[in-house]
């Protein structure tokens, strides 16, 4: 059975897609990007082109070349690279699962077929499957995201005999506010050594709580920091603390989501909290306001969230 040499835990950032101006993807950029993951946000585990790398916007050719590039560029800095590999077409996932095996990834990632849904959870079996055997020395993740999906089989009925079809299933990336599926996921699967990746950040203490063994989200692009002081909390069964980190975090996502939170917003934030051009959202996402980034920067600032005192209105670029 593939297995990581070492097991994914802790913090893991949902990528962002680079983009020029003109919504080519950028790749030139993610280098750097890396560099600043580790080095300003101490995260070395990233899950490329997933709901915030913008995957299902983009071509194969395109998810190609952008999970090559962190493969690349993460070598001997981060600890996994694993790659969202889901697609409406069976033959486009497999030809993703074959490419992430070919290129040295660490494992793939895949969400529910979700225009032509499977209606039980035997029927998303057998479609996890067929992915999961186009790669079969790699490490399998099942993404539960049924808000996006619209596929709403239970996470915990799923696991239910899941490595006897899926010999490589390796965890759950579970992004959903169901904490009674959660759990019941982990109580469930306590002799199996699953890996449970909780995917919403302002929950994530309440994961822990549960047993998610990491975390993946897009926030831990430029909160990766402040939420590993959570986890460390959590690890000294320092409750009070972790609860303030937990609050402190939530303060800002709050703020976020009252003004309109997606992934666009988030290209916005990480420009401007890490100075690299992250560009436009691609169509049919519009990009951030420059509202929008001018009140995220004022809370950042306020919730002493930004690593210098003032910045470069340059960074800015992904605004109008
Ligand atoms: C719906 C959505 O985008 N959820 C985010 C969260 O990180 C989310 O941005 C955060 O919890 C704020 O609500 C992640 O679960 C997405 C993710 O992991 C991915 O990009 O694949």
């Amino acid at each position: 059975m593939a297995r990581p040499k070492k097991r994914l835990e802790g913090l893991v950032a949902a990528t962002i897609t680079p983009m020029t101006e003109h919504g080519e993807i950028n790749i030139s950029v993610i280098g750097q990007y890396v560099d600043y993951l580790v080095e300003e946000q101490g995260v070395t585990n990233v899950f490329v082109n997933g709901t915030t790398g913008e995957g299902l916007s983009l071509d194969i050719s395109e998810r190609q070349q952008v999970a090559e590039e962190w493969v690349k560029k993460g070598k001997n800095k981060l600890d996994q690279v694993v790659i969202h590999v889901g697609a409406l077409s069976l033959k486009d996932s497999q030809k993703l699962a074959q490419h992430a095996a070919e290129i040295g990834a660490n494992g793939i990632a895949v969400i529910a077929p979700f225009f032509l849904k499977p209606w039980n959870k035997d029927v998303l079996i057998n479609f996890l499957k067929e992915v999961a055997a186009a790669a079969p020395t790699l490490p399998f993740y099942y993404y539960h995201i049924p808000a996006l999906t619209g596929v709403k089989i239970r996470a915990e009925e799923l696991l239910v005999g899941i490595q006897d079809k899926i010999p490589t299933f390796q965890g759950l990336k579970f992004s959903d506010t169901d904490l009674l599926d959660f759990g019941q996921c982990v109580d469930q699967n306590r002799q199996q050594q699953f890996t449970f990746l909780f995917g919403v950040d302002e929950q994530l203490l309440s994961a822990l709580a549960m047993g998610a063994t990491g975390a993946v989200g897009s926030t831990y692009n430029y909160l990766g920091k402040k939420t590993k002081q959570m986890l460390e909390a959590f690890q000294q069964n320092d409750f009070s603390s972790a609860l303030n980190h937990q609050f402190h975090i939530q303060r800002f996502i709050n703020f976020v989501v009252k003004l309109g939170f997606g992934v666009s917003q988030t290209k916005a934030i990480m420009s401007l909290v890490s100075g690299i051009p992250m560009g436009p959202p691609r169509l049919p996402l519009q990009k951030a306001s420059r509202e929008f980034t001018d009140n995220a920067k004022a809370k950042l600032k306020s919730l002493d969230f930004l690593p210098f005192a003032d910045l470069n209105s340059g960074n800015l670029e992904a605004c109008d």
